[in-house]
């Protein structure tokens, strides 16, 4: 029947593997590490795809489509990006019976597959700045435990490329990116984050400095990276030839960055937000935001009452508010309540023989369970402040657990107790090399402190704040 079999504060990774598939979320695939999108998951990535694809032509940034496929030779040529990920590249080899004669690369990204077209269109300083940006899908082999979301084979994402003729440019550019991936996750998800810049051990091994918005999972007590932007440098300008004559006739050669964020937003969305009786969607991100639902009464009004449920669901359409209404007579009132509830729709409306009787109807908030009756006379002003104040309401409650864990440590030992509590180290930035080794060292003696939770992500909440806030 409805409802789940795992507490969210008893066991994290099973109840959220059950919310994913019983919100109707993801469906498991036969493939490990592999999930099917449903359309419930679906329409969140476009609502934030609509907001990210207007903000990125506003910067006149273009989006273009470059193939999957990656000759290994290009691949592997800048160096010291890639032996860190050998493992995960996947390869073709075969295609029927026989072998392919060069085995071809899926992307994994794709810096290697666009910069040696960047390096022939890119000729004079006029033909910079170039600004390209797909949406696209790509593969990693990973082998640590899959999450739906959050650690999957293959994924989509956006990932920006561009190139300028100044270093000041990309700097720029940087953190404009970094602003939309804070709104996004702030402004569409109500999830608080932290800007900063990561450690040199921790940022892309490519690139020149690596800025990220990190969020925060209270359950686990581990920081998860919720979007990146790099800047590159001149590396991979220098490898793949990326050069450009200035005004003064001068070589000089490109400065570029690399961005993306993922459907792994979704699933930071589902751990923060769900509770025990299931998903809970910020209304932003959900393609239903207020579900009515008749509630028929033997043999009261009842034609009265499914004609006064299509009527609410046009008013508020009208009013662009997304409603739907829940007709199906094979499931009782209460079946849907939970139905819905598990969906995550922020906003339920019931409308049974008294609601009728007095001109009103009843709301019901997903996030706190408030119950209010509604006149009809100002249904949608009334929908839209309860809408408003639940995304509100989401953040805040969000951004005060995450405060909660915030821990400032000044001393090691400071550290290693704060970090035994699953709290979000705030400490003082100071030498990396020896801050690494000390806490690879201290993870060694602790042990593994959860199923599922691989060394580096267990950092994670450590090296959260081990990156200077922007
Ligand atoms: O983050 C971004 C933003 C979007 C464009 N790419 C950069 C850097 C990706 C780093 N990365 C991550 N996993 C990989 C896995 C296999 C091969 C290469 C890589 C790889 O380069």
């Amino acid at each position: 029947g409805l409802g789940l079999s795992f507490k969210k504060e008893e066991n994290f990774g099973e109840w959220y593997s059950e919310v994913c598939v019983n919100g109707e979320m993801i469906e498991y695939y036969d493939i490990s590490g592999c999930y099917i999108l449903r359309p419930w998951a679906m329409s969140i990535w476009e609502i934030m795809q609509v907001f990210f694809d207007a903000e990125i032509k506003k910067m006149k940034i273009k989006n273009c489509y470059f193939p999957l496929f990656v000759s290994s030779s290009v691949l592997e040529k800048e160096k010291d990006h890639i032996e860190g990920f050998a493992p995960e590249v996947a390869w073709v080899t075969k295609s029927g019976k026989s072998d392919l004669e060069i085995p071809i690369a899926i992307r994994p990204t794709s810096e290697t597959v666009m910069y040696p077209y960047f390096s022939k269109w890119i000729r004079g300083h006029r033909d910079l700045p170039l600004k390209l940006n797909q949406w696209c899908n790509v593969v990693r082999w990973e082998f640590s435990n899959p999450t739906p979301f959050i650690r999957s084979r293959e994924f989509l994402w956006q990932e920006g490329h561009t190139a300028f003729a100044t270093k000041q440019e990309a700097d720029e550019e940087v953190l404009q990116i970094l602003e939309l991936y804070r709104r996004i996750y702030e402004e569409f998800l109500a999830i608080p984050i932290i800007k900063g810049k990561k450690s040199e051990m921790e940022k892309f091994a490519g690139g020149l400095y690596t800025t990220s918005v990190e969020a925060f999972i209270p359950n686990t007590g581990r920081g998860v990276q919720g979007a990146t932007s790099h800047c590159l440098g001149q590396n991979f300008a220098k490898m793949f030839e990326i050069n450009f004559e200035n005004e003064k006739g001068e070589k000089g050669m490109a400065w570029q960055n690399s961005w993306a964020y993922s459907t792994r937003t979704i699933g930071v969305m589902v751990m923060v937000h769900g509770d025990d009786k299931g998903l809970v969607l910020p209304p932003k991100v959900s393609s239903v935001q207020v579900i009515v639902v008749p509630v028929p009464f033997k043999d009261a009004n009842t034609q009265g009452i499914f004609d006064a449920c299509a009527a609410t669901v046009d008013t508020l359409c009208e009013a662009g508010i997304r409603a739907e209404a829940d007709y199906r007579d094979n499931y009782s009132p209460g079946w849907k309540y939970s139905h819905w509830e598990m969906k995550g729709v922020p906003l339920r409306i019931e409308i049974g023989p008294k609601d009728l009787a007095n001109n009103q109807v009843r709301a019901v908030r997903r996030d706190n369970a408030a119950k209010v009756d509604i006149s009809c006379d100002n249904l949608v002003e009334k929908v839209k402040d309860m809408l408003d104040d639940i995304q509100k309401s989401m953040f805040d409650a969000a951004k005060q657990k995450r405060d909660a864990c915030i821990q400032v440590a000044k001393t090691w030992d400071e550290f290693k107790e704060a970090l035994s509590q699953r709290k979000m180290i705030l400490a003082p930035w100071c030498d990396e090399e020896v801050l690494h080794a000390l806490l690879l060292e201290s993870r060694q003696k602790s042990g593994p402190t959860g199923a599922g939770v691989t060394r580096l992500s267990g950092l994670g909440a450590i090296f959260l704040l081990n990156f200077q806030i922007v």
